[in-house]
């Protein structure tokens, strides 16, 4: 399979203090993978200049071949808070897209494709509906749908998923998931929350302390989509100990 994405040698200095040093990390067309680390680690820094938003005092971050010295096309950001346009409805709010990047006004198809998307995303019937009249969970819906409208090659994901109660954020990560393994998308997503990284992943890569860079990857070794009780049985559950483990430093190999 075709590298995606390409961090060689990934080094990023703020001012004095150097957040990320050495980081190597080849991602796979289509792979999802997260990122793990404690707070502060450079995870958000990492996103940033895989996304053309900060470029790299040291080495270099490729996508698709090109190296990637501001943002493109190809690739899309959700962040932790949903960013919608409060004068605008849902519909209006995930044809965005449409007139930023392609620069032109909505066609038909793009308004029965984006129809399609708030279904897919469980908010058929919600078209009409301002910013104010949506709960928490409702907005992170909007946010996916207008992300995915484009079917964009690569999405990177900041924590999209912290500020929401439990069972919502459980049915988003299912409706992620499948979305992902329809589109192919490639997918890089920054995580505190370790289950829901295992659960959504093909490889889940462990940041180490400043200056961060790859201390750890494990392979997630179930084929995507995949079903919500997988969380419970025990290979599942092992790799969630095994990934414990090495981040307080008690891993097999853990220096
Ligand atoms: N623009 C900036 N200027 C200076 N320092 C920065 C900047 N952005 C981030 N930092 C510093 O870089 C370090 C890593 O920040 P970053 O947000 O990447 O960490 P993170 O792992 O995503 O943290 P969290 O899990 O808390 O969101 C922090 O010490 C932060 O203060």
């Amino acid at each position: 399979m075709a590298i995606m994405i390409d961090c060689k040698n990934v080094g990023i200095t703020f001012d004095q203090s150097k957040v990320l040093a050495n980081v190597d990390l080849q991602i796979q067309d289509g792979e999802f993978v997260s990122i793990i680390g404690k707070s502060g680690s450079g995870k958000s820094t990492l996103l940033q200049a895989i996304g053309g938003l900060l470029t790299p005092t040291e080495g270099q971050v490729t996508v698709a071949e090109k190296v990637i010295t501001e943002p493109v096309d190809e690739i899309t950001y959700v962040f932790q808070k949903p960013v919608l346009l409060e004068w605008r409805n849902v519909l209006e709010n995930v044809l965005m897209p449409i007139e930023l990047k392609h620069k032109r006004k909505p066609t038909k198809e793009d308004i029965t494709l984006a129809k399609a998307m708030l279904h897919s995303v469980g908010l058929a019937g919600h078209e009409n509906k301002y910013p104010h009249e949506l709960s928490g969970g409702m907005m992170s819906r909007v946010s996916l749908a207008r992300a995915l409208l484009t079917r964009p090659k690569i999405l990177l994901m900041d924590e999209p998923f912290s500020a929401l109660d439990a069972m919502t954020k459980e049915q988003l990560q299912l409706e992620l998931m499948q979305l992902s393994v329809q589109f192919s998308t490639t997918i890089v997503f920054i995580t505190h929350d370790i289950t829901e990284a295992v659960y959504l992943s093909d490889r889940v890569v462990l940041l180490g302390e400043q200056p961060a860079k790859v201390k750890k990857e494990f392979s997630i070794p179930f084929k995507r989509p995949r079903a919500k009780q997988l969380k419970f049985e025990p290979s599942f559950t092992s790799i969630i100990k095994g990934i414990y483990e090495e981040i307080e430093g008690r891993g097999e190999n853990s220096s």
